[in-house]
């Protein structure tokens, strides 16, 4: 028998445990009118209410007495005091000092790490701001507008759970990304409608030798230089690395001026207040960072300071015993009801199953009582149309804990009250079910009675505060890290190393030089060799296709541009344009064959053609103002030999610009061309030939007006239609292509430069998207 059976406190336990066994959650309330009021607790912001639970007073002694006796208080105040609490890694574990604030002393083999850890924070800091403020460019010289987090397991949950649960508070103007899987689709997915020039990828990794994390790093690499043509400085304005490891990230080609470090102290699934929270830091500004950091150290000092009987942490850690151990539970379901806490549980089940999922205690030996237990949920109300089902009327006891707010960030009508009103029916409902005799009131038949039955008598605890800031999402995930903790003082384990996860590591390693060498024997178990010589041959199909879809993938489309001046054509993969000038009788068998000489030899499977009149689903509409006839009508998709899409000119550049929300696109060209993009959905429009003045827009900032009007005055009215415009439509920006925007020296608020070449991106772009 082990020492923590032996433990008088366990046995007392266990005893007390069989005289509970027929107290039902209804008994316990009735016996004790007062337990909702003592049986609450409050720290960092944070309530706890534990009323719900299979406890009375005297289980609360018990536990109490058993946490004394485990000597809780003892290994905490060793973990504060930087002593190597992770024995099989002779290491601290301090990830307290991450939010300490500067004026703190924590020492790790004599030295006061608080320092570094500011330091860092600084170096963050300056580095967001850059980022957020449109400072940090791309090899284009394009702002970073999306930041990719690479990083897997502590490096991507915490940052992805982090990301979202504060997203209310996050720069909109900044997309995040997220890729921690090896599967190829995960990247390629992330990065599908990003610009290379306008993305920032963050290599995550405390070791910067994770497998997973290593090979998607190279191919995010690869796909940013495929875009800057190979250039290799593009790779110092478009990553940076957090990491422990300075010679793998120097290695690996990131400078040590674009590392952010931690250190061994700092385990993985405690990371995400470290340096690899920079995401968090880019995503709601550093100032917001702090507070979150400030959150996480309330909740430190609270279950540094506070007695055991008051303390939130050790509390909510000796409840998860109590039912783990005494009641067989084998799960916890942790249910937020927020929206925002939606990756919430799947972070946790890193903090507490590779935490707790150990087998032997701190000097080897074998556990003989059940360890950490499986975490699980979904944010409620969803799970209660699921899984709920078997937590009120299944055969297993799942305590659970609800996580619920008084103030919603997006309050709108009775949603609010409604989420909450169903957490607490809930709550109620697990506690007291409806008996034989209730239901038989209600009328309900014999022989449907018994299905109606609730049972009853489930625990569960709820933890409430005010509103999601990032100071209450600092203090939950401390609040979580010290549960861990405790509970884990209580079984003598060591919840800061995870040797759980080196095996398959290993023998993936052998497995894919097996695969990938096909003729070696293989020595493994029959069931093992037999799956490998399955996938050889599988994927030996798979190379046959593949070979096939890389052409279909990738597309070669001809895009056609055609304008008042000239028709320009570019193809996929190529920088090279073509031109050939327009005339005002120009005809589309007479474009396409003056076209065909400059084009000899390109092979393309696909046109796009941006044309400058109305089209109306894929169709032209109307013969062109500045050209020829014949337009209307015409088979381009037979004269090229393949299938043709259509779009309005100005659509087509639109398409190509479009950075996200309300965009209105004007061309200033031969004519006026416009098009507004909404959620990425384009609206071609005619606004050229809206009444203005004496005449119409086109009139005054087409290139006829520029002629006749000069210079001055034309740029008078491009500003004064640009403001209607903007009045009228309210876009979230304008961006201003044509060849006249030249012209133009300066530009009016909330307007951007196009850029020519986007109608060719916009081209590619309609084969890409099915757009
Ligand atoms: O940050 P990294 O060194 O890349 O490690 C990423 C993750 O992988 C490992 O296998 C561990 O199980 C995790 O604790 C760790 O968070």
């Amino acid at each position: 028998m082990s020492a923590l059976r032996e433990k008088a406190a366990w046995r007392t336990l266990e005893e007390h445990r069989q005289q509970l066994e027929n107290q039902h959650l209804r008994d316990l309330f009735a016996a004790d009118p007062g337990r909702a009021e003592r049986y609450r607790a409050d720290a960092a912001g944070w309530r706890l209410d534990y009323a719900r639970h299979r406890v009375n007073d005297q289980t609360l002694e018990h536990l109490f007495a058993l946490a004394r006796e485990c000597g809780v208080e003892a290994r905490r105040d060793a973990m504060f005091a930087g002593e190597k609490v992770n024995t099989t890694e002779q290491r601290a574990a301090l990830h307290i000092a991450l939010r300490a604030p500067a004026r703190k002393v924590i020492k790790v083999d004599g030295a006061n790490v608080v320092p570094q850890v500011h330091a860092v924070l600084k170096r963050m800091g300056e580095f967001a701001l850059a980022i957020r403020e449109g400072r940090w460019l791309g090899f284009s010289g394009r702002p970073i507008r999306n930041i990719v987090n690479v990083g897997i397991g502590g490096s991507d949950l915490g940052p992805v759970m982090a990301y979202e649960a504060l997203r209310h508070f996050s720069d909109r103007k900044l997309q995040m990304r997220f890729v921690s899987n090896v599967d190829y689709t995960d990247f390629a997915e992330a990065v599908h409608d990003l610009r290379p020039d306008e993305t920032l990828f963050i290599i995550a990794s405390k070791t910067f030798t994770t497998l997973e994390t290593m090979t998607n790093a190279h191919s995010a690499r690869d796909w940013l230089l495929a875009a800057a043509d190979g250039d290799k400085a593009a790779v110092a304005k478009h990553f940076v690395a957090l990491s422990t490891n300075e010679k793998a990230v120097e290695e690996f080609g990131i400078s040590t001026d674009h590392m952010y470090g931690f250190w061994d102290w700092v385990g993985g699934r405690y990371s995400m207040d470290s340096a690899i929270g920079l995401s968090t830091m880019i995503a709601i500004g550093p100032e917001a960072f702090r507070d979150m950091l400030a959150g996480f150290h309330a909740m430190d000092e609270h279950f540094r300071t506070a007695p055991l009987e008051r303390n939130l942490p050790v509390i909510m850690g000796l409840l998860g015993v109590w039912y783990n151990d005494f009641f067989g539970a084998e799960t916890v379901a942790v249910l937020p009801y927020e929206q925002y806490l939606k990756r919430f549980p799947a972070y946790l089940q890193q903090l507490t199953m590779e935490s707790n999922g150990k087998h032997v205690t701190l000097d080897g030996a074998t556990v003989d009582v059940a360890t950490g237990p499986i975490y699980w949920g979904e944010p409620g109300t969803n799970g209660q149309h699921s899984f709920y089902q078997l937590i009120h009327q299944g055969t297993r006891l799942i305590p659970c804990d609800f996580i619920g707010f008084g103030q919603s960030l997006n309050p709108s009508g009775r949603h609010h009250d409604l989420l909450l009103a169903n957490m607490i029916a809930q709550a109620e409902a697990l506690a007291f079910g409806k008996t034989l005799q209730q239901v038989e009131d209600e009328g309900i038949s014999q022989e449907l009675a018994p299905h109606r039955v609730f049972e009853g008598n489930r625990p569960s605890s709820l933890l409430l505060t005010e509103r999601l800031t990032p100071t209450a999402l600092g203090s939950l995930v401390a609040l979580y890290e010290h549960i861990v903790f405790t509970q884990a003082a209580i079984w003598n384990i060591n919840p800061f190393d995870q040797w759980g996860v080196e095996l398959g590591k290993q023998l993936a390693l052998r497995v894919v030089d097996e695969i990938e060498s096909p003729r070696k024997p293989l020595n493994h178990d029959s069931a093992t060799n037999a799956t490998i010589a399955w996938y050889r041959k599988a994927r030996s199909k798979t190379d046959e296709g593949a070979s096939k879809s890389p052409a279909k993938a990738q597309r070669k489309v001809l895009v056609l541009d055609i304008g008042g001046s000239h028709v320009k054509a570019m193809l996929t993969g190529s920088q090279r344009e073509v031109a050939i000038k327009s005339t005002r009788t120009l005809a589309p068998a007479e474009m396409i064959k003056q076209l065909r000489t400059m084009i000899r030899g390109w092979k393309y499977e696909a046109v796009s053609i941006g044309y400058p009149g109305p089209v109306v689903h894929e169709r032209i509409a109307r013969e062109p103002y500045n050209l020829g006839k014949g337009w209307v009508g015409f088979d381009f998709a037979k004269a090229f030999g393949c299938p043709v899409k259509i779009v309005n000119d100005a659509a087509m550049q639109a398409l190509g610009s479009y950075e996200g929300g309300r965009m209105l696109f004007l061309g200033l060209g031969t004519g006026l061309g416009s098009a507004f993009i909404v959620d990425g959905i384009i609206e071609p429009m005619e606004l050229a030939h809206l009444p203005y003045k004496k005449g119409t827009f086109e009139d005054y900032v087409g290139a006829r007006g520029l002629k006749k009007l000069g210079k001055k005055k034309w740029h008078a009215h491009v500003f004064d239609v640009i403001e209607q415009l903007q009045a009228a439509l309210e876009p979230d920006y304008v961006v201003l292509g044509g060849g006249n925007v030249r012209y133009l020296n300066e530009l009016p608020a909330g307007v951007r430069r196009g850029d020519n070449h986007n109608a060719f991106a916009g081209g590619f772009r309609l084969w890409e998207n099915k757009a």
